[in-house]
């Protein structure tokens, strides 16, 4: 099985980010990859609060989804689309995941758990959580032959996550992003190649890289990691394009079986010295 991941610069024009999600998947198709995974945000990166509101309508949303169902089943791959914005009922919006089989049928949703309201030095504040509602799920699809665990972006930072999609038998770990450049050259490959020793998976991560329409830079750098933390492919700059690395399943048997960490984990207690002086 072929896998691979579409670095992308999303702007705010849907019909663009649609095509070249579509050109890449025909291209993915022609060699022979069965499932691709696009970056967070991939169908619209918006700049204000009100435009998304005003895009993310549920009749512009469903087309959306349809528009993006004829993409899988047109290149008969699983299309999992890193995140869209779509409305929650409380007046945020979920950022979600969506993936597709390669007959088109929506198999499941992820809504992102862990929300990016961080202080980054050189960055605006980012508070994702005043327009964002969390996901309260950690999800697990197959895929052919592999489980897919879902994460977007900041989940990344949450080891537990990725321990609680292991559980659940997940293999082959997803984590469609948006870095920010500092925390990327800072964090990117050491957080992503250590969710994949952890957990002895696969690791795939479409990411977005550029200078966006909506005024921000991201760092790129999408990565596919074997389950021993080795790099299989890189797209080493922040370049809009597609890698592709083949998915050997013997490959997990192969590290969880050096490093049986699930059966080796213990439970433990915690004592906390405040000895005075
Ligand atoms: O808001 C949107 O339109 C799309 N969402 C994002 O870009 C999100 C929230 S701002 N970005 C991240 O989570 C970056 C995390 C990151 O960079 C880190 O963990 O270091």
């Amino acid at each position: 099985m072929k896998i691979a991941a579409l670095q992308m610069c999303s702007s705010m024009q849907v019909d663009q980010n649609i095509d070249a999600i579509a050109q890449a998947a025909q291209a993915a198709a022609s060699q022979g990859v069965s499932y691709l995974q696009t970056p967070e945000m991939s169908v619209m990166f918006a700049e204000r609060r009100a435009q998304l509101d005003e895009w993310a309508t549920a009749q512009n949303v469903e087309q959306t989804l349809g528009a993006l169902a004829d993409i899988a089943r047109n290149n008969a791959l699983y299309l999992h689309i890193g995140s869209m914005a779509v409305p929650a009922e409380d007046g945020r919006l979920f950022n979600r995941a969506f993936l597709f089989s390669p007959n088109g049928e929506l198999l499941t949703t992820y809504d992102k758990i862990h929300l990016f309201d961080a202080d980054v030095e050189g960055d605006d504040p980012y508070r994702e959580s005043d327009n964002y509602r969390p996901g309260e799920e950690a999800v697990v699809c197959p895929v052919g032959a592999i489980n897919l665990g879902f994460s977007i972006c900041y989940d990344v930072r949450f080891a537990h996550l990725y321990a609680a999609l292991r559980e659940g038998d997940a293999n082959v770990m997803a984590v469609p992003a948006a870095f920010t450049v500092p925390t990327g050259e800072a964090h990117w490959h050491v957080l992503l190649r250590a969710r994949a020793i952890e957990t002895g998976s696969f690791v795939v991560a479409a990411a977005q890289g550029g200078a966006h329409e909506n005024g921000r830079n991201t760092y790129g750098h999408s990565l596919i990691i074997d389950p021993w933390g080795r790099i299989l492919a890189e797209k080493a700059d922040k370049s809009p394009g597609l890698i592709i690395a083949p998915l050997d399943l013997n490959l997990i048997k192969e590290a969880r079986m050096r490093l049986p960490t699930l059966a080796n984990r213990r439970e433990f207690s915690l004592s906390v010295n405040r000895h005075m002086s």
